[in-house]
This record gives structure tokens, sequence and C-alpha cells, in this order.
């Protein structure tokens, strides 16, 4: 497969105001992006970042404010990145919160799990080729907590490992040929962002968050930089075969790692199918 470009291209990200997002939002302009629009629930923020990138890119940037655990907020920030930018090519699903505690947790899935999905299937609706559309590209941004297991965060952890198998079984064969469009799921590893600042508060449990907030700073958990997280995705969005499944960990370079999910998934048909 020859790289795809970037160029021309108009980018949507979710949780793109701060973090990882504003991370990707900020590659992908220093790479020739056509537009990018930044989606975020956090308004002053997600202002200044959409400043920062049109003093830098020449007003190729818009900010939305976008709760994407709300419906209406995604309904209402799609169609004004489509009046505003007429198109929308990529999208990345970025939006995402690490909390299990009691009083968080259900919010928390919404954004993780609903907000993702509900954004795939209005990506899917408005990109595919065998209804009108372009074709184009979704990333899902799982985690690494989808191939572990993390005992603190089992919410959390559950709601990444339903995103990167809503993503794989989305794009079973015939979804590409059919669509046109190349969904993509990122396993990122711990990553320098607030996302990991107070860990102890993030546990579905208090006494088990400070047991793990303890170990990860005595194992000494290489956080890695966002710019490596940022380069990875850049590398996927030019190279991933439709439906693969990368891994960013540890300021390596990109993994794909979709043999190693199929073999897996091999397995467990073995004993499933007669
Ligand atoms: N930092 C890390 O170690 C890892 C991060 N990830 C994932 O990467 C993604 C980005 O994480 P980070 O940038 O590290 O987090 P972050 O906490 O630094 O940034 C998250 C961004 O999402 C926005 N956001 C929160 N709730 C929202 C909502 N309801 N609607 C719209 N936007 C909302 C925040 O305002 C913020 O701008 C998340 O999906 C996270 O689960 C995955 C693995 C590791
Ligand atoms: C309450 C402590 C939670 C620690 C979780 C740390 C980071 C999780 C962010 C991710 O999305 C995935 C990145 C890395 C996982 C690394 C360690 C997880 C250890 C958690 C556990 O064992 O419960």
């Amino acid at each position: 497969m020859s790289q795809l470009e970037v160029k021309d291209k108009t980018f949507l990200i979710t949780g793109g105001a701060s973090g990882l997002g504003a991370e990707y939002a900020q590659t992908f302009l220093n790479e020739g992006a056509k537009n990018v629009a930044v989606l975020d629930i956090a308004e002053e923020l997600g202002k200044a970042t959409a400043e920062r990138l049109n003093k830098a890119h020449g007003d190729k940037a818009m900010f939305i404010k976008c709760d994407v655990s709300k419906e209406e907020d995604i309904t209402s920030a799609f169609d004004s990145v489509l009046a505003q930018f007429k198109q929308i090519d990529v999208i990345i699903n970025n939006a995402g919160v690490m909390v299990d505690a009691p009083d968080m947790w259900r919010t928390a899935s919404d954004v993780n799990w609903q907000g993702l999905v509900s954004l795939t299937l209005k990506g899917v609706k408005y990109m595919r080729k065998d209804e009108g559309g372009l074709g184009g590209t979704i990333i899902n941004i799982a985690s690494t907590v989808a191939l572990t297991k993390s005992p603190s965060v089992p919410i959390y952890s559950g709601s990444k490992m339903a995103v990167l198998h809503f993503s794989q079984c989305l794009a079973v064969d015939p979804f590409y040929e059919t669509t046109g469009i190349r969904v993509l799921t990122l396993c990122l590893g711990p990553t320098d962002t607030p996302l990991l600042h107070n860990l102890e508060a993030r546990a579905y449990e208090p006494k088990i968050g400070k047991v793990v907030a303890d170990m990860v700073v005595a194992s000494g958990i290489l956080f890695q930089k966002p710019s490596s997280a940022a380069a990875v995705v850049l590398h996927m969005y030019k190279n991933g075969p439709p439906g693969s499944i990368w891994l960013s960990n540890e300021n390596k370079p990109a993994e794909n790692i979709t043999p190693v999910i199929d073999r897996a998934f091999k397995d467990f048909e073995k004993l499933l199918l007669p």
C-alpha cells in the first residue's frame, strides 16, 4: 500500500484541546493538513489551542465545544465542521478519561465508549463510498490496558477493550471494500499527559488506587513522550492497512500488532468452531 497523503485532508479530533489530541492536531497541521477541527468539552482551553494552531498555520483550525458523551453535542459539532470546512476525511476518536471512581465511572464510560461509537457511526454514514461519500479514515484510541489486566481500573480497561473489539469487528472484510473507510486502532501505553496525574483518585476503590499508584512510581514505568504517540498516529495514518491495530509504547516506533491479535482470535476460534 502506498503512503496516504495528509495534504488536502480535513481532520476532526475529539478531546483535541489539550494532551494527546492537541499533539495530533499540531502534528497533522505540520504535515500539511488542509483543516483541523478540535472538539472538546474544555472551552477556554480549546479556543486557546485553536488560536495557537491558527497563528502557526494560517487559519486552518477551528474549535467546537462538544461533550462527546452527549448525542446532541456530537450531531451539532459534526454539522458545524461540515458547514465550515465542507468535508471530513479523518476522524480521530481521542477524547477519553480515566476515572473508575464510584461517582465518575458512568460518565467516563459514556465518553470513552458510547461517544466513540456514536462518532464512528456518524463518520461511517457520512464517509461511506457505497452511499455517495468519499471514503476516509477513522482512528480509534484504545490503550495497552485493553491487552493486559489492570486491577485498579477495570472499568476504564473494559471500555478500552470495547473500543478495540468494536473497531476490529467493524473493520472485518468486506467493510473497507464496500465503504472505502479504513478503521485503525491504537493501543497506547503510558504517555506523559494529565491523564496520568493524581493516579490514586482514579481507581475504582481508593485503597487499591494507593497501592497501584505507589507501584507505578516504584516500578519506574516509563511515561513516553506525547510526541512519540503522535509520530505513531501519523505513521498509522500514512501506512495502516484497513482494520489494522497498532502499538505505541516506551517511545518506540509504531508497531503493527494486528498479527498478534489475530493469532489470539484464531486460538479462540479453534475452541469455538466445529
Ligand atoms: N496518557 C496516557 O497514558 C494514555 C492515554 N490514552 C488515551 O488517549 C486519549 C487521550 O488521552 P490524554 O491526552 O492522555 O488525556 P488528557 O486528560 O490529557 O486529555 C483528554 C482531553 O479530552 C477532553 N475531554 C474530556 N472529557 C471530554 C468529553 N466529555 N468530551 C470531549 N472532550 C473531553 C479533555 O478536556 C482533554 O482535552 C484518551 O482516550 C486516553 O484514554 C490511552 C492510553 C494511555
Ligand atoms: C490507579 C492507578 C492507575 C494506573 C493506570 C496507569 C495508566 C493507564 C493508562 C492507560 O490508558 C494505559 C497505560 C498504561 C497502563 C500501565 C499501568 C497500568 C497499571 C494499572 C493496574 O495495574 O491496575
